[in-house]
C-alpha cells in the first residue's frame, strides 16, 4: 500500500514532518526522554555523536557507545507527542521513503524511556526507580487505536467514578526481562498509571476544585487481587500501546521525584535522572 503524502508528509530534505529525520539518522536502540534539555545529558555518556537534529520539543542526538549504536529522543510531555513519536519511528524503520511502501520485511526497534514519575506506594521512596511492567492510560489515546481493558480498568472505571475507560498494556517482555534481569536493588516492578495532566489528573490540589475528590489516595488505596498501582506520570501507556500495535520492544523506566504518600520531592531531581542514565546506558553497552 502506497502511503499517501497527507497521510506520511515527508519534507522537501527526504525527513519526516515532525521529528526532521530520515531513515539512516536513527539507530535501533532509542532512549526516550521527556524534557530536551535530558537529551545531551544522555549523549555525554556516547563514546562518539555522529548526528543532532531538532525540531520543536523533538531533539535527536545519534552516535555510538562501546561500538553499539544509539539514538536518544526528547517527546516533550504527553502521549499525543508519544502518538507522534513512534508513528514517525516506526515509519522511519519500516516505510521505504521514495515508494511510500510498506517493507516486506518488519524492523522491531528497541524503544527504552528514561523518565520521571511520582510514586503511589510507600514501599517505593524517592530515589527508587520504577520499571513498569503495565502501562494504564487514563487519556483518550487508547480510544482511537484498537486496544482493550482488563479487570483492572474495569475495576479502576468504577472505583474511581471515571465516564471512560482506561486502556491497559504490557510492557515489551523483552526489554522488561532483561532490564529487570540482575537490576539494582533500587529498580521495582510497577503498575503505572498515565495522566493527561499533572494536577487534577494526578490529585494534585492548587486553586481548583477537582471533579474527582481524594483521586490520589483512591488510586494509591487501589488492589486487585495483590495488584496495586505504583507511580503516575504521563506517558508510559502511550507508548506501551504503540508499542504493541506497531510491533516495537517498548520499556518504561522512572526515578521516583515524588512521593505522593509521604509528600517528599527529591532534593535533587538532575542527580537522581543522571544516575539513571548511567544505570541504563550500562545495561545496553
Ligand atoms: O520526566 P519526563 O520524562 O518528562 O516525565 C514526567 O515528567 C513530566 C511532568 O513533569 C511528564 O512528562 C511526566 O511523565
Ligand atoms: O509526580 C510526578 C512526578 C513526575 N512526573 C509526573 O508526571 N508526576
Amino acid at each position: 500500500m502506497r502511503l499517501s503524502p497527507t497521510d506520511l508528509i515527508i519534507n522537501p530534505d527526504g525527513s519526516i514532518y515532525h521529528l526532521n529525520l530520515r531513515p539512516e539518522q536513527i539507530a535501533d536502540t532509542i532512549i526516550t526522554v521527556g524534557d530536551p534539555e535530558r537529551v545531551p545529558m544522555v549523549s555525554k555518556y556516547f563514546d562518539k555523536v555522529e548526528l543532532k537534529v531538532n525540531k520543536r520539543e523533538f531533539v535527536t542526538h545519534t552516535g555510538y557507545l562501546a561500538g553499539k549504536r544509539l539514538s536518544v529522543i526528547s517527546s516533550g510531555i504527553g502521549t499525543d507527542n508519544v502518538e507522534i513519536l513512534m508513528n514517525e519511528l516506526d515509519a522511519l524503520a519500516n516505510v521505504d521513503f521514495r515508494t511510500r511502501e510498506v517493507n516486506f520485511y518488519h524492523k522491531t526497534l528497541n524503544i527504552i524511556r528514561i523518565g520521571t514519575s511520582g510514586s503511589l506506594q510507600s514501599n517505593i521512596p524517592i530515589d527508587s526507580v520504577v520499571v513498569s511492567a503495565l502501562g494504564i492510560g487514563m487519556d483518550a489515546l487508547g480510544f482511537f487505536y484498537e486496544t482493550s481493558g482488563n479487570n483492572i480498568t474495569d475495576k479502576m472505571k468504577s472505583s474511581f467514578g471515571l465516564d471512560f475507560s482506561p486502556y491497559c498494556n504490557p510492557a515489551g517482555a523483552d526489554l522488561f526481562n532483561y532490564f529487570m534481569d540482575d537490576a539494582p536493588e533500587n529498580w521495582l516492578q510497577g503498575t503505572t498509571v498515565t495522566c493527561p495532566g499533572f494536577y487534577a489528573p494526578q490529585g494534585r490540589v492548587l486553586r481548583y476544585k477537582a471533579k474527582i475528590k481524594n483521586l490520589m489516595e483512591k488510586m494509591s488505596a487501589f488492589d486487585i487481587d495483590g495488584i496495586k498501582l505504583t507511580n503516575l506520570e504521563m506517558e508510559t501507556a502511550g507508548y506501551y500501546l504503540m508499542g504493541k500495535l506497531l510491533g516495537h520492544q517498548v520499556l518504561s523506566i522512572s526515578a521516583i521525584l515524588a512521593s505522593r504518600k509521604t509528600h517528599e520531592f527529591s532534593a535533587n531531581p538532575e542527580k537522581q535522572v543522571d544516575t539513571l542514565i548511567k544505570q541504563v546506558l550500562q545495561r545496553l553497552r
